[in-house]
């Protein structure tokens, strides 16, 4: 059991993907990138679940995997009921309207050629048997929550700025009604001046609409504001996945530890607190990963244990799971070093009261 509570919207269980990698004259499969490698993770209903890490980590391989754009190496993708990596074509085909995406370039992900009626309009003409003037009507109705001028109808993808864009894409992705949306870095090309605008109005848009998000990012400040849970990711793993307040104030995965490190803190107790963690060496390629824990290469409290066995995602304190030998009876030296750990930090913060 990943979360308390009722029933989750999403369950994510053990989720690969593994791209083939092809090589020589004859295309032998010589090997595999492992993009995701045994995820599992659960949103509840009308809630956002945070999902960071470093560049190449595997964030919107998880988020496109998770819709099905991608098939699945092997894992469980529940939606709503149905687990939406093992549908067949049809009854795929009839789930994609409650699950949609949010892109990150708007530019990129709007054809330039369509306006913006024929843009929002398309899934409905995939999905639904609506005359023109019903799917116009819910155009309108569309470009009304998301905050577009009517005026703007029947104008082209380069007419608008970035943000009114992105606002068009949300549109496009409300337009059949979703229960879950994936929204992969969705304010990460806009000016800095409209993220705030586009956040507050998914915000908005799930309040009303009682959507569930995923929320992929490497502004570790903005999720912590959005999601109330976030989950870490590196190499293709959760590392850890706590609720935002608990692991903003205090991460116990060394990577997590590490990440937001580089976060400022606007709490001045908590900034006197934090000092910045570098981590030594790259990021080692999703190809090859160690035989391990995937951040044994770079963990500053490696234990031998780590460079052997791959340490499973637990649930260390209430809600709060964690992959890291430091908190398992695995790691031998660890199960008296984490508690240990823990003793240090509790008189830590008593002396910074
Ligand atoms: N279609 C693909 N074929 C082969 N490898 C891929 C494919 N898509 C992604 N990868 C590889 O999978 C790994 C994870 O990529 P992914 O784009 O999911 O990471 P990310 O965390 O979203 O990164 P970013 O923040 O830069 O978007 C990378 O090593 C990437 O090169």
């Amino acid at each position: 059991m990943l979360d308390a509570g009722p029933a989750p919207l999403v369950q994510v269980q053990d989720l690969k993907m593994h791209f083939p990698i092809y090589t020589g004259l004859f295309r032998r499969h010589t090997g595999d990138v492992k993009a995701v490698d045994g995820v599992s993770f659960q949103i509840q209903a009308g809630q956002t679940l945070g999902l960071v890490g470093e560049s190449g980590c595997g964030k919107s391989t998880v988020g496109r995997t998770m819709l099905r754009l991608y098939e699945p190496t092997a894992g469980r993708v529940i939606i709503d009921g149905d687990d939406v990596a093992s549908l067949p074509p049809e009854a795929l085909r009839k789930k994609r309207p409650s699950m949609q995406m949010v892109f990150q370039d708007p530019q990129a992900s709007l054809n330039p050629r369509m306006t913006l009626a024929d843009i929002v309009s398309e899934p409905l003409h995939e999905h639904t048997d609506w005359t023109r003037a019903q799917k116009l009507e819910r155009v309108y109705e569309l470009m009304d929550q998301v905050g577009l001028n009517r005026r703007f109808v029947n104008r082209f993808p380069h007419e608008f700025s970035g943000g009114q864009r992105q606002r068009i894409g949300i549109a496009r992705a409300l337009a059949l009604k979703p229960r879950f949306i994936v929204c992969d870095e969705p304010i990460a090309a806009l000016d800095v001046s409209i993220q705030a605008q586009v956040v507050n109005l998914l915000e908005d848009l799930q309040e009303k609409l009682g959507l569930t998000y995923l929320f992929i990012s490497h502004d570790l400040s903005m999720v912590r504001h959005l999601a109330q849970r976030v989950a870490v990711m590196y190499l293709g793993r959760i590392a850890e996945l706590s609720p935002s307040t608990d692991l903003y104030s205090r991460p116990l995965h060394p990577y997590a530890e590490a990440l937001l490190s580089a976060v400022n803190e606007p709490d001045p107790e908590l900034a006197l607190r934090r000092k910045r963690i570098i981590l030594k060496g790259d990021v080692p390629s999703p190809a090859n990963p160690p035989k391990g824990c995937n951040f044994c290469t770079r963990c500053p409290k490696v234990m031998d244990i780590c460079k052997t066995v791959k340490p499973d995602l637990v649930e260390v304190e209430p809600g709060r799971m964690v992959a890291c030998h430091l908190y398992t009876a695995a790691g031998s030296t660890g199960a008296s070093e984490a508690p240990e750990r823990k003793n240090q930090e509790r008189n830590q913060q008593g002396e910074n009261r």
